[in-house]
Formats: C-alpha cells, sequence, structure tokens
C-alpha cells in the first residue's frame, strides 16, 4: 500500500509525524479532510464509495494509497458541526488574543467547500456551516467579555473572479454590460479597482475595499448573504451552483481592554496594562473548485473562468510546496507568492503570522477518485507549512490607552485626597521636600560620573608611563647588550607596545590580587591610613581625593585602580605599608633556612673531623688481641723450627747444612723483630699496628714455604 507521508512523494512506509524539530514558536497548518456523502447525481449515476476510514485514527485509504490528516469529518466518522468544534473555534478564541486566523476550503468542484464553508448562507437558512457558527460563537464571546473590553468588528467580503478583486459589499457595484463573445465585463463608474497592499510590517491589507462597520449577528449575517448573492456562480455539469471564484470573507475584531482600577487603591502593576489594544482578522476563504473541462462541460465563459481557477489553485500549489518544503524553507528559498492575487492575498495566512486550518473537501464518488488523491496530495502537502502566529498589537493605541488610564488613576487620587488624606499645605511640603532630594541626588550622580572620569584618566597616565617605562629598560638592557639604536627601533614596533601593554594591565591585576591575599591574611600589619603628609616625597603618589587608591606593582611603584577605596590617601605610606610585611617575612624565613643548613653542615664536619674516641680505642683494641694471637702463633712456629733444625744438625749432608745455616740466619732476624715488636707496644697503636704486621708479612713471605704460607 502506498502511504502519503505529507511531503508530496508516496512511500511505502507511514510517517506519522513528518514535521520535527520545528521552534515551538512556528505552528504547523491544520489540516482536515472532508468526505461528503454521494449526492442525488452520483447516486443516480450508480457511483460507488471509494474511499475508507480507518477505524479511530485520522487515516483514510483510497485506492492503494493512503493519508493522514489532523482530523477527517464526514459520513461514518464525524458528523459536520464537528468541523468547527475541533478546528475553527479555537482560531475564533484566538482572535480574541489578537491571533490572525484563517480556515480554507480546498477541493474538486462539487466536493462541498460551499456547504462546508456556509459561504452560501441565506438570513433563516441552514447554519450548519463555518461562517454561520464563527459568527454566532463571536457575538457570543462577546456578550460575555463586554464588562471587559469594547469590540469593534468589521467585515469584507471579496472575490476573486479571473484574476480581479470584486468587492462583495461594495454598496454602489459597478454596472455590468455583456460584451459580444467575452461575456459580461464590469464598467467602473467612479471607484478605483482594489489593490493589494503590503505594510511596512509586513501585513498584506486591500486598498479600496468595504469594510462595513457591524454592531450584531443579524447584521453580519445581512452582510454575508449579500455578498454571497452577488458572488458570481454559474451551472456545470458537476454543480448546478457552482462557485466561479475565490470568495474570502474576513471579519476584523478590534477590541479595547476596559481598565478596572485597582480595588484596594494599590498603583497598577504594567501587566495590568499590558493587551490593552488587540486588532486580529479572521479570512474564512471558500475556493472554486478545481475542475477538468471535459468532465464540467465547460465552453465559453464557463471554460475561461475554469481555466483562471486552475491557475490560481495552480499558484497555490506552488506556494503549498515550496512552504512545504522543508529543505527550501530552511535555506530561505523563494516562495511564489506574487504569481497570482490569491496567493498574494493569503501570503499571511501560509507561512505568515497567522493561525491556519485547511479543510480538504473530497467527493466520495469512485468517478471522482483520482481528482479525490490529487486533493488529499495537495492537502498532505499543505500539513508542512509552519506559520508563526503572533499578537497584534497597535503600539501607538495601546500607549494612548496607558496614558488615559493613568490620568484616570491620578484623577481618582486627586479625589481621594480631597476626601480626607492630607492638607494642602502638607502636601505642597512634601512635594518641595521631594524636589529637593531629587535635586540633589542628580548633584551627587553628577559629581560621581566626574570622580569616575578622573580616576579613569589617572588609570590610562600611569597605564602609559608603566609600559613607557618598561619599554625604556627593555631599550637599555639592548643596549648593553649591543645593539645599535636602529636595530633597537625595528625591534620594538607598536605591536610590541600593545603586548607590553596587555602584560603591565595583566601583572597589574596579578599584583592587585596578590596584595588583596596578603592583606587579608596579616591583618596585623594594616593600620589605617594616616592623615595626608606634607612630604615632598609624594610626587607620584599624592594624595587624591575621591579617587581609587594604589597597588604596589612590582618594583613597588603604585597604580591606582578605581574603585577599591576613598578618600583622602598617603600612597607612600600605603606603599610601605603593603611592601614591609611581605619582604621581611621573606628574609626572615631564608635567614632561619640558611641557619638550619649551617647547623647540619658543621654537624657533618663535626663528625669527620673529630672521630669518635671511644670508637677507635676499640678498634685498636681488637687489632692488639689479633697482633698477640699471631705472636703466640709465631712463637710456636719458631719452636718447631728450632725442634727440626736440632734434628738436622746431626745429619751429615752438605745441603742440610747449607739450609740449616740460612735458617738459623732467618731465625735471628726473626729474634731481631720480635725485640723489636715489644719495643714498640708502647708507641701509638696505629703505629703498632702497622709496624708489626708489615714486618710479620715481610718475613713470611721471604721464609716460609709457599704452601706453609697458604694454610
Ligand atoms: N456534507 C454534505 N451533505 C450533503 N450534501 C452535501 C454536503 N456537502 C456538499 N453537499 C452537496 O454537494 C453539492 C456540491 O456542493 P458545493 O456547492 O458546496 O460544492 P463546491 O465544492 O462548493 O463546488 P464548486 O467548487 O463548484 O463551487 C451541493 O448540492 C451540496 O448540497
Amino acid at each position: 500500500m502506498v502511504m502519503e507521508n505529507g511531503t508530496g512523494y508516496e512511500s511505502e512506509a507511514f510517517e506519522e509525524e513528518s514535521i520535527g524539530d520545528e521552534s515551538e514558536a512556528t505552528q504547523a497548518v491544520q489540516v482536515a479532510l472532508n468526505i461528503r456523502p454521494l449526492i442525488a447525481l452520483e447516486r443516480v449515476q450508480g457511483c460507488r464509495d471509494c474511499i475508507t476510514v480507518v477505524p479511530g485514527e485520522p487515516q483514510v485509504q483510497i485506492g492503494h494509497h493512503s493519508f493522514t490528516f489532523d482530523y477527517i469529518f464526514g459520513r461514518a466518522a464525524t458528523p459536520l458541526p464537528s468541523i468547527f468544534d475541533k478546528c475553527v473555534k479555537p482560531l475564533v478564541e484566538g482572535l480574541f488574543h489578537g491571533y490572525n486566523a484563517t480556515v480554507l476550503a480546498y477541493g474538486q468542484t462539487g466536493s462541498g467547500k460551499t456547504y462546508t464553508m456556509g459561504t452560501g448562507y441565506t438570513v433563516g437558512g441552514s447554519t450548519e456551516g463555518v461562517i454561520p457558527q464563527v459568527m454566532q460563537t463571536i457575538f457570543k464571546r462577546m456578550e460575555t467579555l463586554k464588562h471587559k473590553a469594547d469590540f469593534q468588528i468589521r467585515v469584507s467580503f471579496i472575490e476573486i473572479l479571473k484574476e480581479e478583486i470584486h468587492d462583495l459589499l461594495d454598496p454602489n457595484p459597478p454596472s455590468t454590460e455583456y460584451i459580444f463573445g467575452g461575456g459580461l465585463k464590469a464598467l467602473a463608474v467612479g471607484k478605483p479597482p482594489i489593490q493589494i497592499r503590503e505594510t511596512t510590517a509586513g501585513e498584506i491589507t486591500l486598498m479600496g475595499v468595504t469594510e462595513a462597520d457591524v454592531k450584531s449577528l443579524e447584521e453580519m449575517a445581512a452582510y454575508l448573504e449579500h455578498g454571497s448573492l452577488s458572488r458570481a456562480t454559474g451551472s456545470t455539469n458537476m454543480n448546478s451552483h457552482s462557485s466561479r471564484s475565490h470568495a474570502i470573507f474576513t471579519i476584523t475584531l478590534e477590541q479595547r481592554r476596559k481598565w478596572d482600577p485597582l480595588p484596594d487603591g494599590g498603583n497598577p502593576s504594567p501587566e495590568d496594562f499590558n493587551e490593552d489594544y488587540l486588532c486580529a482578522k479572521l479570512h474564512l476563504v471558500d475556493l472554486a473548485g478545481s475542475e477538468r473541462a471535459k468532465r464540467t462541460g465547460a465552453d465559453g465563459l464557463r471554460f475561461k473562468e475554469g481555466v483562471h481557477i486552475n491557475r490560481g489553485l495552480l499558484a497555490l500549489g506552488n506556494v503549498i510546496s515550496a512552504l512545504g518544503d522543508e529543505k527550501k524553507r530552511r535555506e530561505g528559498g523563494h516562495v511564489p507568492y506574487r504569481d497570482s492575487k490569491l496567493t498574494r492575498l493569503l501570503q499571511d495566512s501560509l507561512g505568515g503570522n497567522s493561525r491556519t486550518v485547511m479543510i480538504a473537501c473530497v467527493s466520495p464518488a469512485d468517478v471522482n477518485a483520482e481528482e479525490s488523491i490529487n486533493t488529499l496530495k495537495y492537502a498532505n502537502r499543505a500539513r508542512n507549512i509552519r506559520n508563526k502566529p503572533t499578537v497584534n498589537r497597535d503600539p501607538l493605541a495601546a500607549e494612548m490607552l496607558r496614558m488615559r488610564q493613568q490620568l484616570e488613576l491620578m484623577q481618582a487620587e486627586l479625589l481621594c485626597a480631597r476626601a480626607g488624606g492630607p492638607s494642602n499645605t502638607e502636601v505642597q511640603m512634601l512635594k518641595q521636600k521631594v524636589a529637593w532630594l531629587e535635586a540633589s541626588n542628580m548633584d551627587l550622580q553628577r559629581e560621581l560620573e566626574e570622580a569616575r572620569d578622573r580616576i579613569e584618566a589617572i588609570s590610562r597616565c600611569a597605564l602609559e608611563s608603566q609600559v613607557e617605562r618598561d619599554t625604556l629598560r627593555i631599550k637599555l638592557d639592548q643596549l648593553r647588550s649591543g645593539k645599535t639604536f636602529e636595530e633597537l627601533d625595528q625591534g620594538l614596533d607598536v605591536q610590541t607596545d600593545d603586548l607590553l601593554k596587555e602584560y603591565v594591565i595583566r601583572i597589574q591585576e596579578l599584583e592587585s590580587e596578590l596584595q588583596q591575599l596578603q592583606y587579608a591574611r596579616i591583618p596585623s600589619y594594616y593600620s589605617p591610613p594616616r592623615p595626608p603628609s606634607t612630604s615632598s616625597s609624594r610626587s607620584r603618589g599624592e594624595s587624591i581625593a575621591g579617587a581609587g587608591f594604589g597597588v604596589a606593582g612590582i618594583d613597588g611603584d603604585i597604580y591606582l585602580r578605581p574603585g577599591e577605596f576613598s578618600g583622602d590617601i598617603d600612597t607612600d605610606d600605603l606603599r610601605n605599608q603593603f611592601k614591609r610585611p611581605s619582604m621581611q617575612e621573606k628574609f626572615d624565613k631564608e635567614l632561619r633556612e640558611i641557619d638550619k643548613r649551617l647547623e647540619q653542615k658543621e654537624a657533618e664536619i663535626k663528625l669527620f673531623v673529630r672521630p669518635d674516641s671511644k670508637v677507635l680505642q676499640q678498634h685498636f683494641e681488637k687489632k692488639l688481641v689479633e697482633l698477640e694471637e699471631e705472636k703466640t702463633h709465631l712463637q710456636q712456629e719458631r719452636g718447631k723450627l728450632m725442634m727440626e733444625l736440632e734434628s738436622f744438625a746431626h745429619g751429615s749432608d752438605r745441603n742440610a747444612l747449607k739450609f740449616q745455616e740460612a735458617r738459623l740466619q732467618k731465625l735471628k732476624q726473626l729474634k731481631v723483630q720480635m725485640q723489636a715488636q715489644d719495643e714498640v707496644e708502647d708507641e701509638p697503636q696505629e703505629l703498632q699496628m702497622w709496624s708489626i704486621t708489615s714486618g710479620l708479612k715481610g718475613f713470611f713471605q721471604e721464609i716460609m714455604p709457599r704452601n706453609l704460607l697458604n694454610r
């Protein structure tokens, strides 16, 4: 099944809501489908009903097409009066809140547009149509609101016939004459033709149209009937009473709210004056029906009318397509409103500031299926149009009304005062007092402004001089580093100046913050500023009456910042007060740290320069024990050797004798060494240890066989 999704294209999938992300301020054109029953002519022709309404859904099926609308009326769906209740009544209500509205009936010829709209209303006749119900509702509502507002109602009724606008309420309509082969032609008698104009506010108006003031429902009904009778109609094969023009019945509702003085006698708030003057229009449009000459059997005049009707409807279709295309709308694409008078007149209603309802009328007869499908597609596209309703106020009239109400309020106050309020003399005195207070207030404000200007100027000067000084310092540094004057001039351009300025400002801000923090942290350092001193050192930090106080810069300079302090201030004192705490504390802290580190160093040096005697004593005692042990061991060794020597002495071997001699020699040396060791025991322990160990080592290396030494 083909589903119509409101984009003008057919798709297999049904999309319930084709409009998504628009702002809340916009409102989609509402589309209602009205399916009239089969009429006698269709029954006679043996036509069959080809439209099915999906139960419980605002959806219809025709052939293999499916369409969804905002509302569906007619036949078994909903009885006709509901069209007004559901779709049009809210628009009438909106009219009383200043919102323009449009109800537009569209459809094939003979589909029931005039019937639905009630454009063919006659006094005493059926009141089923939309327009009669609108009229009744408006007057009923006015009746209930008459104590709150004054209403004024005007109506106009025009038709667009063959691209000409006719005033259906013109008391002196132009006479007509028959033109051979061309039908009837209007002969203008004095009155200029009606013109479409666009006001500066973008509102579309008709110049030269009759706007009839109406005071009652009957009067309005009479105008509607009069216009209906004046409207061009003709008989075709499809409708014996076919409308040959697009008709627009416009109701203009003006209201001026009556203002009630507050019961408690209090002052009115601005809200009390809101919406005091509103003016809104309701257009009720009964379009001529689209038709096919082949089916209507139109020829001659009727055929020409049909061509114009279709041309106007085509232009309307193009406007609807342009407005319904979301992409085009977002890109602000061209909307061809000027292609026809109909579209130009409906500019506010389609894509403008109006609340709009389109009623698509269709015949259920299968012979009209093709036209019905076209109508449904057309209407479905209209659902994509977004309007932006706005309240219509006349600012000038609103202002006048506000002033009038204020005058009334003051008169009431005067009456009240005369009745028992304060005496005239008291009132005069109070008035004088108020005037005097107001004048002195003005003076003070002026002085304040002047002081602010002065502060600003001084701040600027301070900033400039700071920048200049820094620039010079940079230059000086660069000169010292060997740059020439030419290089300096090239290097420091305007941009550098600006950059410097930025830095200086930033530095000032940071310094200010820092000072505030310090100030908050060490309140004891702060003492209130002394009276201004006469010291000559106050050149830059001179006392400035009413000015803001200075902030210490990097190098202790004072920069003025407005709005932080006011009064007569000695800035040198302030500078000292703000400088001292921070510097002193910094130095103290540094000194403490240095002391601490010195102490640490001293301790380390002491440890190395004067070793602990106890530890040393233990160390050498241990060494002595070891040496004693070694001495004992050596003595044992000597004993052994002596024994061996004796056993050798009894032998006769020459080699043994030689060896013996060598051993004896060595033993002597050993003896000498041991004696020497005994002697050095009285020497310092370190020397003892050294001499003993080195002596013994040499001895053993020389006399002992290697294997004995390693054991
Ligand atoms: N809801 C309805 N119930 C009964 N009859 C209806 C209904 N709607 C329309 N008709 C009848 O259908 C016929 C055509 O209606 P109408 O003149 O309103 O059509 P139209 O769309 O205005 O035609 P045209 O565009 O040619 O003016 C009329 O005889 C009318 O009485």
